[in-house]
């Protein structure tokens, strides 16, 4: 590339840059809102590759792509990479070259331009099907630094119809390791919030498997000039959650979980066999068997949830009272005769008990009447009502037929012993909808990471912060390791979306060097013949290895292999029960600082994340973990971008002996 080229590009990006200071000084001269305040930090986060492209078209003209659009009269100066028209960067190839002539990648440093890097799609270069191939390599060889950050410079074509796909619904990405699922999903949130700004007002959600793993992704979006995005584990969407951390448990993750805990909540309300005597200003009254029935039933036909459907139950019962105790008391002083009927006094005047009554509801009764007449008028019925209400004996017993409850209560009394696990939460939330105790904050799109752990209880937790239905959902089913996890994606999204959803594939691996895949392929082949593996982009030439040692010497191995790695982050994956051993000889810290150059992890712990380097420590310990361990163990392998290496205590899981074995360090 010429000097001559690079200048006339620098004068470009310095005159870009000179129109971005003079709107943040706009904007920082605007009123503290919050609106000018989210302007400005979106200004801020485009300083690094304000501008990172250029398209040359057949017709002549040409396009500047960046992280913001630019204009000039109307004329574009920069394009914002979501706008319709930058499209070509990520898909023009020479065999479809979508007007295009020439592609021009512009990588800056601050800003300055340091490189240009040109592709001219003419049919001659066709045949690739990597869109900037130099630039792509040169990100995925990188030092990993504990943090994704954007991949916005080098999506590939695969990758930008995922992210603009327009449907409503639900979309599921579904995708090997590597494949950019993750790097996917927040592109396109970043997308939706640009063509659909009213998102921006609805919220947007990202959910994910941990803290970990959400402050891995936490630049990403900044990154993109979106600040208003939503993170949150599940157990973060309930409040107060408890802390102690668990698998979903298959059971509790059940769909059918959801009935038992309506049926429980339910099964409170108790409907007598005989008459309950309630006690008011010493009156006795009764409320017959048939009058609860009948106050339960019309209760429930509202379709309310529990709580508020026990108001009116309430409010029904108490009518019934008031209405039974008003209708005696007007019988007595209606008689004509002058002859007391039951409860009144021999004078035909009410009794004392009924006096009582009607004070305690406000009511004056004028006895000065002359022949017979209504003495208690609708204000007077209503107070008396009221009074009932207030009653603490009439309230015990209201309470005692249809209880009040907290959701905690419910599932307490459901599972027979306290709330204390992240498998809980999804019960809790499900009992807190059926008992209407506390709204939920609602999202206008959500997005689902290692979407294939979630139970059928999760995801009820889920959809119900999302009325509109509108998520980007991405996972992979052969990295499924919750026993209560999905092996479909039809079975979970059906009973939520109906078909009201879409599958989307990403087929190529730009973490995974292939000489790794290849080492994956017997464990993947016995265990999803039904799935294909993602192809890798790329190969190190240098094969993963094998190290046999003993159960004793395991820890000790670990870590003299740990000290004298000198090659980017690394990662040792270990089975939760050898966790306190190896964190003891191990520089690195429990929780995880994925910043630190050693990292230690579970399986579980490291789905969703990437090293230069993997150590697996007891890949026999990882399979027999659990139902689906072969899955863990997949996943951890999968983790590097450049090597890997098992450790195995005894003979090497069969699915692992094709590595090359190394001997012991000395
Ligand atoms: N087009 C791209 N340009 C540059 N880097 C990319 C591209 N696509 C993916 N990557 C990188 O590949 C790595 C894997 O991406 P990501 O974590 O999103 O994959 P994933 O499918 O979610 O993986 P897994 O299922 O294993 O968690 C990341 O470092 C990401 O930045």
């Amino acid at each position: 590339m010429t000097s001559g080229e690079i200048a006339f590009e620098q004068a470009y990006l310095t005159d870009l840059h000179e129109r971005v200071d003079a709107l943040r000084e706009q904007a920082a001269a605007r009123e503290a809102t919050d609106f000018w305040r989210g302007e400005l930090a979106r200004l801020a986060s485009v300083e690094d590759g304000l501008c990172f492209g250029r398209l040359d078209l057949r017709d002549g003209s040409r396009v500047y792509i960046g992280r913001l659009g630019l204009f000039e009269d109307d004329e574009p100066l920069l394009l914002d990479w979501r706008a319709p028209a930058a499209r070509p960067f990520y898909t023009a190839t020479a065999v479809d070259p979508h007007g295009v002539r020439r592609r021009r990648r512009i990588t800056t440093r601050g800003r300055t331009v340091v490189a240009l890097d040109d592709e001219l799609l003419d049919a001659e270069t066709g045949g690739d099907d990597l869109v900037g191939e130099g630039a792509l390599l040169a990100a995925l060889t990188a030092d990993r630094t504990g943090r994704m950050h954007e991949i916005v410079t080098t999506l590939q074509a695969e990758q930008d119809r995922i992210v603009r796909d327009e449907h409503h619904g639900v979309l599921v990405v579904q995708g090997g390791p590597g494949t950019g699922k993750t790097a996917v999903a927040l592109h396109r949130l970043a997308y939706l919030l640009y063509t659909r700004p009213q998102l921006r007002t609805r919220g947007v959600l990202v959910l994910g498997p941990s803290r970990v793993f959400l402050d891995y992704i936490g630049q990403v979006l900044p990154g993109l000039g979106e600040h208003t995005v939503v993170t949150a584990t599940l157990s973060e969407l309930w409040p107060g959650s408890p802390a102690e951390w668990v698998e979903s448990a298959e059971v509790k993750g059940r769909a059918d979980m959801a009935d038992r805990v309506a049926a429980a909540v339910h099964a409170k309300v108790r409907v007598p066999d005989e008459a309950v005597e309630v006690g008011f200003e010493q009156q006795v009254l009764r409320l017959e068997p048939r009058a609860c029935r009948r106050a339960v039933e019309s209760a429930r036909e509202r379709g309310l949830p529990y709580n508020q459907a026990k108001l009116v139950f309430d409010q029904e019962i108490v009518d019934r009272l008031a209405s039974d105790l008003a209708d005696r008391m007007e019988s007595v002083v209606l008689t004509e005769s002058g002859e007391a009927i039951d409860g009144g006094s021999a004078d035909g005047r009410l009794s004392a008990a009924d006096l009582r009554a009607l004070a305690a509801a406000g009511v004056v009764v004028d006895f000065d009447f002359e022949g017979p007449r209504q003495v208690l008028d609708d204000t007077d019925r209503a107070g008396l009502r009221a009074a009932l209400l207030a009653d603490t004996g009439v309230r015990r017993v209201l309470d005692g037929l249809w209880p009040p409850l907290t959701a905690e209560q419910a599932i307490t009394d459901l599972l027979g012993t306290p709330v204390r696990s992240t498998a809980d939460l999804p019960l809790l939330d499900e009992a807190a909808a059926v008992l209407g105790e506390h709204g939920v904050t609602t999202f206008g799109h959500v997005v689902v990471d290692e979407a294939q752990e979630l139970s059928a209880m999760d995801w009820r937790m889920v959809v119900r912060r999302c009325p509109t239905r509108s998520m980007t959902v991405v996972g992979d089913l052969a990295q499924t390791g919750s026993a209560a996890g999905a092996t479909g994606w039809a079975e979970v999204l059906r009973p939520h979306v109906g078909e009201c959803w879409r599958l989307a594939q990403l087929t190529v691996n730009y973490r995974t060097p292939a000489e790794i895949m290849a080492a994956t392929g017997d464990l993947f082949a016995a265990h999803h013949p039904d799935l294909r593996p993602p192809r890798s982009v790329r190969s190190t030439g240098e094969p993963p290895w094998r190290m046999r040692t003993t159960h004793a010497e395991l820890a000790r191995v670990v870590a003299d292999l740990a000290a004298s790695h000198d090659d980017g982050s690394l990662a040792i994956i270990a089975p939760p029960e050898h966790r306190d051993r190896l964190a003891a000889v191990l520089p690195a810290t429990v929780p995880p600082d994925l910043t630190a150059p050693i990292v230690l992890l579970t399986p579980g712990e490291a789905k969703g994340l990437e090293f230069d380097s993997v150590l697996i420590a007891d890949p026999a310990a990882i399979l027999r973990a659990g139902p689906l361990g072969h899955n863990d163990l997949y996943v951890a392998m999968t983790r590097p971008t450049r090597h890997l290496g098992l450790i195995h205590p005894g003979p090497c899981p069969p699915a692992l002996a094709a590595l090359t074995p190394q001997p012991l360090p000395t």
